[in-house]
C-alpha cells in the first residue's frame, strides 16, 4: 500500500520518520477547521481528521492518514491563535493549570476507514509576565494549537505530562503505528 500523508504539518512527516515510516506522497486538505456549536473537544478532532481523510481523493492501492491536534482545557476548545493577543490569551488561561492535548487520528482507504483520538494531560507551572513576553517574543506559538509547543521553549513550562508525549508534538505515534499495521503499514 501506498502511504499518502493527508497534512500540511512538517511535524507530522518529522514524526513519522522517527518511526521510519516514510509516506509516499505529502497531499494536505484544506476544510473548515471551525468547531460546531458546544462540539466536545474529543468529538471536534475526530470529526476533523475523518473530514480531512475524507476531503482527499485516493487511487486504489493508496492510504492515506490525517490528523488534527487540539488543545482543550475543560471543554474550552484552543485551536491555532490568531495573532499575538490571541496567543497571550490562551497562555494566562492555561498557566499555573493542567489542561488536554487531543489528537484526532484517521485512516482510510478506498475500502474502509478507522479513527481514534487520544488524550495527553500537559500540566503547565505558573507563567510569570517576563516569561510570557519572551515566549510570546519566540513567535514559537504561531501555528500551534493552545499557541505553545511542548517541543520548543515551552517545555520549561511544563513541569509534567501523562500520556503521549508525540500526541502533543501532533500525532501519537504507537497508535498511528498500530492504525497502519492495520492496512499493511509498517
Ligand atoms: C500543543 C502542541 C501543538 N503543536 C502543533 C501540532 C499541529 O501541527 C498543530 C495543530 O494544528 P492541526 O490543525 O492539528 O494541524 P496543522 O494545521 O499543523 O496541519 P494539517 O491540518 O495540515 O494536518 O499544533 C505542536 O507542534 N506542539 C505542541 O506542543
Amino acid at each position: 500500500m501506498r502511504l499518502i500523508l493527508g497534512s500540511a504539518s512538517p511535524r507530522r512527516l518529522d514524526l513519522l520518520a522517527q518511526i521510519s515510516i516514510a509516506p509516499a506522497e505529502v497531499r494536505p486538505a484544506d476544510i473548515d477547521e471551525t468547531p460546531l456549536k458546544d462540539e466536545a473537544p474529543r468529538a471536534y478532532v475526530r470529526r476533523l481528521a475523518v473530514a480531512k481523510a475524507e476531503a482527499i481523493t485516493l487511487q486504489d492501492g493508496e492510504v492515506v492518514l490525517c490528523a488534527d491536534t487540539t488543545v482543550a482545557l475543560g471543554r474550552r476548545i484552543m485551536e491555532k491563535p490568531r495573532d499575538r493577543a490571541e496567543a497571550e490569551k490562551f497562555l494566562s488561561l492555561l498557566s499555573g493549570r493542567r489542561h488536554q492535548v487531543i489528537t484526532g487520528v484517521a485512516v482510510r482507504s478506498n475500502d474502509r476507514q478507522i479513527h481514534r483520538a487520544v488524550m495527553t494531560r500537559v500540566s503547565f507551572k505558573r507563567i510569570s509576565e517576563s516569561e510570557m513576553t519572551a515566549y510570546l517574543d519566540s513567535d514559537e506559538w504561531q501555528g500551534k494549537a493552545g499557541g505553545y509547543g511542548i517541543q520548543g521553549r515551552a517545555a520549561a513550562l511544563i513541569p509534567a505530562i501523562n500520556g503521549s508525549y508525540s500526541n502533543v508534538v501532533g500525532l501519537p505515534l504507537a497508535e498511528t503505528a498500530a492504525m497502519l499495521s492495520g492496512f499493511g503499514i509498517r
